[in-house]
C-alpha cells in the first residue's frame, strides 16, 4: 500500500489494514485551494500535519469548507522535497491511545507542499500569486520559537536579517522577511484584510510574529523598497489581524515502534528521516489524542468555522490566560525540567522519567507547589484538571514515544517563558517571596549543567541543537565535573541575563541558590542524582 492518491484507491486493503480514509474528493479539494486559496500555513513539520490539518480535514468531511491548505516552509525544504511530494502531500496519522492501540488514519487536506525561498522560483511565485488572491483569510505558523527572532541574545539583528533589510522584499530568506514581502504582494493587489496567526508555544505568540513582521516593513520603508501605505496597512488590525493562540498537543517525533507497525501493515515506505536542518520527521506523525487549541477570533477577512472542528474561538485575554496556564503553569515548565534532568540522568523516554521517584516529585513541585499559586485562571479549561491530566495520564502514557532529547531543543529559547514567568509573577505579588522557590531554580540549575555535555555518569553527552547553544558553552568553558570551584565567576552574566531568564536573577537573589545547587551537580559523577535527592528529600 502506498500513501498516495493512487495508491489511496485499494480501498479493501487500507480497510484490512484499519486505517480510516478521507471522507472527501481529495481531487476536488485541490482544484477548488487552486481556485479560491483560503489558508497558508508556514511550518510543514509534525504538529502542523498532526493537528492543524486534521481540523481542516474534519471542516472538509463535514462539508463544511471545499479547500485544504496550503503548506509551506522558509527553513527546511527537505520536508517538501521527501516528506510532501512523494506522497501527494498526504500523512498517515497514527493516534497513541492510553491502552497501547494505534488508531490510523490518512490525512489528505494539504493541497500541496511549497518550497518558500528564493531558489526554488516556481514555488515562490505560486505563493506570491496566492497571496494575491482576495479569497486567502488566513497565514499560520508553527516554525518554533526561534523562527519569529530577529535579534540575537545582545538584542542585535542577526546578519541574514540585516541582509533582507538591506536586499528588501525581493530577495530575502528569513521566514519573517518572506512573509512581509508576500504580504506586500497582497497589498500591491488590492490589499484584501487578512489573518496572521501564529500557532507557536510562546507567550503572546501573535504580538511576537506583529512586531517582526512590522520590524521588517519599517527597515524597508526606510530603506525605499516599500511605501508608508504599505506599513499603515500592515500596523491596521481592522486590516491585518495577528491573533493570539494556544496550542497543544504532545507529537514526538516519528518512532521506531510506529514505523514498524505500519510496515507490518502492509504500508510502504514509511521509514523517518533526519533532514540537514534537523528536522526528524517521517511519512506518518504519531501524537497522543488530548488537543487543544485556542484561537483569538479576529479574522477581518472571515475564516473556516475551526469551531466545528474543536477549536475555541475567544478573546485575546482568554488566549492569553490559557497559554500562560500550559505554557508557564502546566505542561511547558515540567516537560523543559523532564528534558534536561532526563538527559542528564540517561533517559530517552518521558514516560519512564515519570516512574523515577524524584522526577515525578520534581514535576509536582513545579507545577502544583510553585507554579498554581501564580496560574491564571482561564475559565474555558481548569487549571487543576489540566494539570492533573498532564502529570497523571499525559506525561506517564507509555505509548507516548516522547523523548527528553527532543522538548530539550531550544532550551535557551523557552526558559525565559517557562520559568521566567512564574518568577515574574512571584516579584510582582507583594504576599510571595521570590526566593522561596527552590524547584525552578533546581530546573534552571539542571539545565546549566546539561549545558557541559557531560552526563550524570561522566559521559559524553550529546546536547541538543539551540541557537544559543555555542555562546552558552563558551561561557561556560573550563568548568569541570568533579571541580565545582571551576564554576567560580562563570555563572555570573549567564544568570544576570534577562533575555535568557525574564528577569535578571542575580538582581532577584536566586543566583546564589542556583549556582549552588550547580555547584553540588558538579561534585562528581551522580552529584546530579545525589542534588535531586538532597532537594526532593528522597
Ligand atoms: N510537537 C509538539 O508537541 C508541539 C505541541 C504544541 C506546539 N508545538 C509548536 O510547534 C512548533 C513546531 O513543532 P513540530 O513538532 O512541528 O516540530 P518539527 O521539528 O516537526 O517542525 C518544525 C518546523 O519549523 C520549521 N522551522 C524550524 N526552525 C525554523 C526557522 N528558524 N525559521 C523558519 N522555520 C523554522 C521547520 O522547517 C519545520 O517546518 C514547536 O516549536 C512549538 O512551538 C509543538
Ligand atoms: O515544541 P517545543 O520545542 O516548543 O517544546 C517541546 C515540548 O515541550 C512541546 O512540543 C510540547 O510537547 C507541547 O507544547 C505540548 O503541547
Amino acid at each position: 500500500m502506498k500513501l498516495c492518491y493512487e495508491g489511496l484507491k485499494d480501498h479493501a486493503a487500507w480497510e484490512q489494514a484499519a486505517v480510516r480514509l478521507p471522507a472527501f474528493d481529495w481531487k476536488a479539494m485541490v482544484a477548488e485551494t487552486e481556485a479560491n486559496p483560503t489558508w497558508v500555513h508556514f511550518g510543514a513539520g509534525n504538529i502542523f500535519r498532526g493537528f492543524i490539518a486534521r481540523l481542516q480535514q474534519s471542516l472538509l468531511e463535514q462539508g463544511l469548507v471545499k479547500g485544504g491548505i496550503v503548506a509551506a516552509d522558509t527553513f527546511d525544504y527537505d520536508i517538501i522535497d521527501k516528506i510532501y511530494t512523494p506522497f501527494d502531500s498526504m500523512t498517515l496519522m497514527v493516534s497513541l491511545k492510553p491502552d497501547g492501540s494505534m488508531e490510523k488514519e490518512v490525512v489528505a487536506s494539504i493541497a500541496e507542499g511549497l518550497r518558500a525561498g528564493t531558489a526554488y522560483p516556481e514555488d515562490l511565485e505560486r505563493l506570491r500569486t496566492i497571496f494575491r488572491s482576495p479569497s486567502l483569510q488566513m497565514v499560520s505558523f508553527t516554525i518554533t520559537e526561534k523562527g519569529y527572532a530577529l535579534t540575537n541574545m545582545e538584542g542585535k539583528f542577526f546578519p541574514f536579517v540585516e541582509a533582507d533589510f538591506a536586499n528588501g522584499p525581493a530577495n530575502c530568506s528569513h521566514a519573517m522577511s518572506l512573509v512581509t514581502s508576500l504580504l506586500l504582494e497582497r497589498y500591491r493587489a488590492g490589499a484584501t484584510p487578512i489573518a496572521v496567526v501564529s500557532m507557536d508555544n510562546c507567550s503572546h505568540n501573535g504580538e511576537k510574529l506583529r512586531s517582526s513582521v512590522v520590524t521588517v516593513a519599517h527597515h524597508w520603508l526606510d530603506n525605499g523598497f516599500v511605501d508608508d501605505g504599505f506599513v499603515a496597512w500592515l500596523e491596521d488590525e481592522s486590516k491585518v489581524s495577528f491573533p493570539w493562540s494556544m496550542i497543544d498537543k504532545i507529537t514526538p517525533r516519528p518512532a521506531k515502534v510506529v514505523e514498524e507497525s505500519l510496515e507490518a501493515a502492509g504500508i510502504e515506505d514509511m521509514a523517518p528521516i533526519v533532514t540537514s536542518k534537523n528536522t526528524f520527521i517521517a511519512p506518518f506523525v504519531n501524537a497522543e489524542i488530548p488537543q487543544y487549541l485556542v484561537v483569538e477570533d479576529r479574522f477581518p477577512n472571515g475564516r473556516p468555522p475551526l469551531e466545528k472542528a474543536g477549536v475555541y474561538m475567544t478573546d485575546r485575554n482568554t488566549v492569553n490566560d490559557t497559554e500562560r496556564m500550559k505554557v508557564t503553569t502546566c505542561l511547558n515548565p515540567l516537560h523543559t525540567a523532564l528534558a534536561v534532568y532526563g538527559c542528564l540522568l540517561g533517559y530517552t523516554s518521558i514516560a519512564a522519567e515519570m516512574k523515577d521517584p524524584e522526577l515525578k516529585a520534581l514535576v509536582e513541585r513545579i507545577g502544583y507547589d510553585e507554579g498554581m499559586p501564580v496560574v491564571v485562571d482561564p475559565k474555558i479549561l481548569n487549571p487543576m484538571d489540566f494539570i492533573r491530566e498532564v502529570v497523571e495520564q499525559r506525561l506517564p502514557n507509555p505509548f507516548i514515544p516522547d523523548a527528553p532529547q527532543r522538548i530539550a531543543t531550544d532550551t535557551s529559547q523557552k526558559v525565559p517563558i517557562r520559568f521566567g514567568e512564574t518568577i515574574k509573577s512571584y516579584v510582582a505579588r507583594p504576599d510571595l517571596d521570590v526566593k522561596s522557590l527552590t524547584f525552578i531554580p533546581l530546573a534552571i540549575a539542571g539545565w546549566l549543567r546539561y549545558l557541559l555535555a557531560v552526563d550524570d555518569a561522566g559521559k559524553p553527552m550529546e546536547c541538543s541543537s539551540d541557537p544559543m547553544l555555542a555562546t552558552l558553552q563558551g561561557q561556560l568553558s573550563g568548568v569541570t565535573l568533579g571541580d565545582p570551584d571551576s564554576l567560580d565567576g562563570k555563572l555570573t552574566p549567564i544568570l544576570s541575563n534577562p533575555v535568557l531568564f525574564g528577569s535578571d536573577l542575580v538582581e532577584l537573589g536566586l543566583a546564589d541558590k542556583i549556582e549552588g545547587m550547580v555547584r553540588e551537580e558538579l561534585a562528581g559523577p551522580g552529584a546530579v542524582r545525589a542534588t535531586l535527592k538532597r532537594y526532593l528529600n528522597h
